[in-house]
């Protein structure tokens, strides 16, 4: 942890820890002048000249120390927060379905607090450990017979400290893996909520079944942890008691002490006390944020993908989109309640510009997984994608993707049109909208649309509005015209998608609207998991009155590198 503190900011952290101990040592050293003030070895001027000083040098270091300190630890978590959510954007989709929507917030939510918290907690520890050791050297000064008998306690204090202090890390380590259990309770609680109130034999047994369980190891784990922290809070408080009765009963048996080292003693002692149990009580705290700081270095390994090292050289960026080319490509999934496997292909699939393509057959035959593997989300587990000929790997993924505008069945609409210039693009966001039929509804300010409240199909207008101005070669509608009454279908069909062609765009379309597949250049129907049946119905294309006079966005990108 201190090393990770280290490594953020060794600028700051230096800083932190030169004030920190200017500031114990002079609270020390403030200590050992009261002392010395007690016992009457001073002129009184010169006394309190000594006194300001120490007094002044005590609250400036300490200020310095906790201002530089705040300001570090609230950077740490910005960064922290950012480096995970970059971590996050960069990895493989398989690898971030893998882990799960809840263990991701878990790393940004409980991981980040825990750290933030340690080093919150830092100054106040380095201000605190600089008091001790201060303390202990003034003691040493005053008999370095004591400090000697001081070392011997010390050590044997941190060897059983250290032999000990594997108990609570375990227990710490098991309840932040609970809560990641509990994480997906949550998620489950947020998400499900509508369906858990209209069911209340449901929602009870969702509570008392699954949350209140892991709600309950969670607990049980973290009082186990700090029952245990205090255990060893207490063997370093009760060597602190045996070393003040040590002192005061037993050391004088073999050595005289003279009156200003029994008051030294004393008083340092009493001073110790403080320090030495915020120093011990912030170590759950830095245990909790080691465990944190594991957790998020494993996820480096867990998400990122090697093979990005691998990355082939010498892929020309293509300036436009050819053919996407998929062979023998195939993917499975483990169908657990059933106890097999689905696969899906091997696939040899090729697409063009201006293709308008319908993707069929019935539910669970694999349509999502062929489009999510097409976009470069899915990876094969065989066979090979091209675009414009060049084979997408772990190197090129990424820019392969960016050729694609998806609307998803379960799509997201953020409420901002990040990474498009919306005032570029003011009039055809204005026609789009008027021709969606939301410019009643939405206006876009700022490059924010004024509101994402709307119905799920209105919703969907405005992610296909989104989807016109990405602009991208290929586009890929995963029922998109499930939500939309008859007359909006029929203007998806009949006008969006044909303008779209119109534009030389490839759409792949996943559709169960049998009434409109007359429309499509290629009809592809999939099987348990296999084409079962390509057609090829462009013959009935000439009846439509095709509306291919919708906006243009003003630029187009299309690239792989
Ligand atoms: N993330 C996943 N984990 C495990 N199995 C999955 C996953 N995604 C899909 N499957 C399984 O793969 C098979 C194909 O699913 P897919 O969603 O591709 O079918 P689909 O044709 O799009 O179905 P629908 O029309 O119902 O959306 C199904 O058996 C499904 O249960």
């Amino acid at each position: 942890m201190l090393l990770f503190l280290w490594r953020s900011s060794w600028i700051t952290i230096a800083g932190v820890l030169l004030t920190g101990v200017i500031s114990g040592l002079s609270n020390a050293a403030l200590i050992a002048f009261i002392n010395t003030r007690l016992v009457g070895q001073m002129n009184i001027p010169y006394a309190i000249g000594w006194f300001a000083g120490l007094a002044l040098t005590v609250l400036v270091s300490r200020t310095a120390s906790l201002y530089l300190l705040n300001r570090f630890s609230t950077q740490l978590v910005r960064d922290l927060r950012l480096r995970i959510s970059r971590l996050i954007l960069h990895a493989p989709y398989p690898n971030l379905q893998k882990m799960g929507k809840s263990a991701l917030l878990s790393h940004l939510t409980e991981d980040v607090t825990a750290i933030a918290s340690a080093s919150e907690l830092f100054p106040v520890l380095c201000i605190n450990f600089a008091i001790l050791v201060g303390c202990m050297a003034y003691l040493s000064w005053l008999s370095w017979q004591l400090a000697l008998v001081l070392a011997g306690i010390i050590l044997f204090g941190v060897t059983t400290f250290n032999f000990f202090k594997e108990i609570p890390l375990r227990s710490v380590r098991i309840a932040r893996g609970e809560y990641d259990v509990l994480g997906r309770g949550f998620t489950a609680l947020t998400e499900g909520v509508r369906e858990l109130k209209l069911h209340r034999r449901r929602s009870e047994a969702f509570v008392s079944q699954s949350l209140s369980n892991s709600a309950e190891a969670y607990r049980r784990h973290s009082f186990r942890a700090a029952a245990a922290y205090l255990w060893l809070n207490q063997w370093v408080q009760l060597l602190y008691y045996l070393t003040i009765g040590a002192i005061l009963y037993a050391f004088p048996l073999w050595q005289t002490l003279n009156q200003e080292i029994i008051s030294g003693y004393v008083l340092v002692f009493l001073f110790m006390m403080s320090p030495l149990t915020i120093v011990t009580n912030s170590l759950p705290a830095f245990s909790r944020a080691k465990v944190s700081l594991d957790k998020i270095l494993q996820l480096d390994e867990k998400l990122v993908e090697r093979s990005l090292a691998e990355r082939p050289a010498g892929l020309a960026v293509q300036e436009s989109f050819t053919s996407l080319t998929l062979t023998g490509v195939t993917h499975s999934f483990h169908r657990e309640k059933e106890n097999r496997n689905f696969t899906l292909g091997p696939i040899d699939l090729e697409f063009h510009p201006g293709e308008l393509v319908f993707l069929v057959g019935g539910n669970g035959s694999g349509k999502t997984t062929l489009a999510m593997l097409s976009i470069g989300l899915y990876h094969p587990a065989s066979g090979m994608i091209s675009w414009n000929g060049c084979p997408v790997d772990g190197g090129n993924r990424d820019a392969y993707m960016q050729n694609f505008s998806v609307i998803f069945s379960d799509f997201y609409l953020f409420d901002e049109l990040y990474g498009v210039d919306a005032e570029q693009h003011r009039g055809a966001v204005e026609d789009y909208l008027q021709r969606l039929h939301l410019n009643h509804k939405v206006e876009i300010i700022d490059g924010r649309f004024s509101s994402v409240s709307l119905s799920q199909g209105q919703r969907k207008r405005l992610a296909l509005l989104v989807a016109y101005l990405e602009d991208r070669p290929f586009y890929v509608f995963d029922e998109w015209a499930a939500d939309q009454d008859p007359e909006f279908k029929h203007v998806f069909y009949t006008e969006l998608l044909p303008a779209l062609k119109a534009r030389g765009k490839t759409v792949l379309a996943i559709t169960h609207d049998e009434k409109y597949f007359y429309l499509a250049d290629r009809c592809i129907k999939l099987d348990e998991g296999n084409i079962a049946a390509i057609e090829y119905p462009q013959g009935y294309a000439g009846q439509v009155a095709v509306n291919a006079e919708w906006p243009r966005p003003a630029q187009t990108e299309t690239s792989i590198s």
